[in-house]
């Protein structure tokens, strides 16, 4: 069987969890049977500014860390110039498969998951990150809740936009959106414009302000609130991660 070594220490490799372009992620055991979830990047084809931006990942990551639990963990990493290893917190399920899985969410599971989701985003903005690419895959089960497994740094089609010092107020705004129509899916089992198959019918209904999106009654008025809060086309009208953390969804019972 396999084995990938980190900083000297011998890894089992129990299955692939994932691949993208040039990343896998693999479920592993250590020498004590200890499961982790390792990442490995091939270098060999990227250009420097692919390897920047994953060195930028792993630093915002490592170093995040401290500041909330509903970060993946990162335990050691090994870059080369033709290879980047993650050694990560190994998770149950990600969030996309969770929901494709079950058709109705139950509203307690709904809320802490929520909750978590919040808490995960609120903490990479106060560093100054914006992941402006949130979809449920992002989040990964870990012995019940939801950590954020990617910053949407590493390997960003659209070059970063610090160096443009844009509102970043408004910015945020935008992962509040994605998040929104994320509890839309766990709210009512669909995103607000899958109906709408037509790609580019889709994207004009997303972006048309008199295009109304669907909220049919259900019976929690406060999550329907944040709802009609998070999917508002205005950014600046758009309710803010703060302003989400405090709401009463969060606080109140059902
Ligand atoms: C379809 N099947 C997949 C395996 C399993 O789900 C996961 C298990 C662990 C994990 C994970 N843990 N730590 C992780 C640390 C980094 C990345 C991770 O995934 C990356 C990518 C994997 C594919 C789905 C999107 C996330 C990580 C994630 C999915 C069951 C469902």
């Amino acid at each position: 069987n396999e084995t990938i070594t980190i900083k000297g220490k011998q890894f089992f490799i129990l299955k692939i969890i994932g691949r993208g372009g040039s990343s896998k992620v693999y479920q592993v055991l250590d020498h004590k049977k200890q499961l982790f979830a390792v990442k490995y990047v091939d270098l060999e084809e990227a250009d420097a500014q692919t390897v920047e931006s994953y060195k930028n990942e792993i630093q915002h990551l490592n170093h995040l860390q401290l500041y909330s639990d509903q970060i993946i963990k990162l335990y050691d990493y090994e870059i080369t110039n033709s290879y980047i290893y993650m050694l990560m917190e190994c998770g149950n399920l990600d969030l996309n498969t969770w929901l494709r899985n079950r058709k109705t969410v139950n509203p307690l599971d709904r809320k802490f998951y929520w909750r978590n989701m919040l808490e995960a985003v609120h903490t990479i903005h106060n560093h100054g990150i914006i992941h402006s690419d949130l979809k449920p895959a992002n989040f990964v089960i870990v012995n019940g809740s939801l950590k954020l497994i990617d910053f949407g740094i590493a390997n960003r089609l659209q070059p970063d936009v610090t160096s443009i010092m844009k509102d970043s107020q408004i910015c945020k705004k935008g992962d509040v959106w994605s998040l929104g129509c994320i509890l839309y899916c766990m709210t009512y089992g669909k995103t607000p414009f899958q109906s709408i198959t037509n790609q580019i019918a889709k994207l004009h209904a997303i972006i048309d302000t008199s295009h109304p999106i669907e909220f049919p009654d259900i019976s929690e008025k406060d999550l329907l609130d944040v709802l009609k809060s998070c999917l508002v086309r205005n950014p600046r009208e758009r309710i803010s991660l703060k302003e989400l953390l405090d709401h009463p969804y969060l606080h109140h019972s059902p």
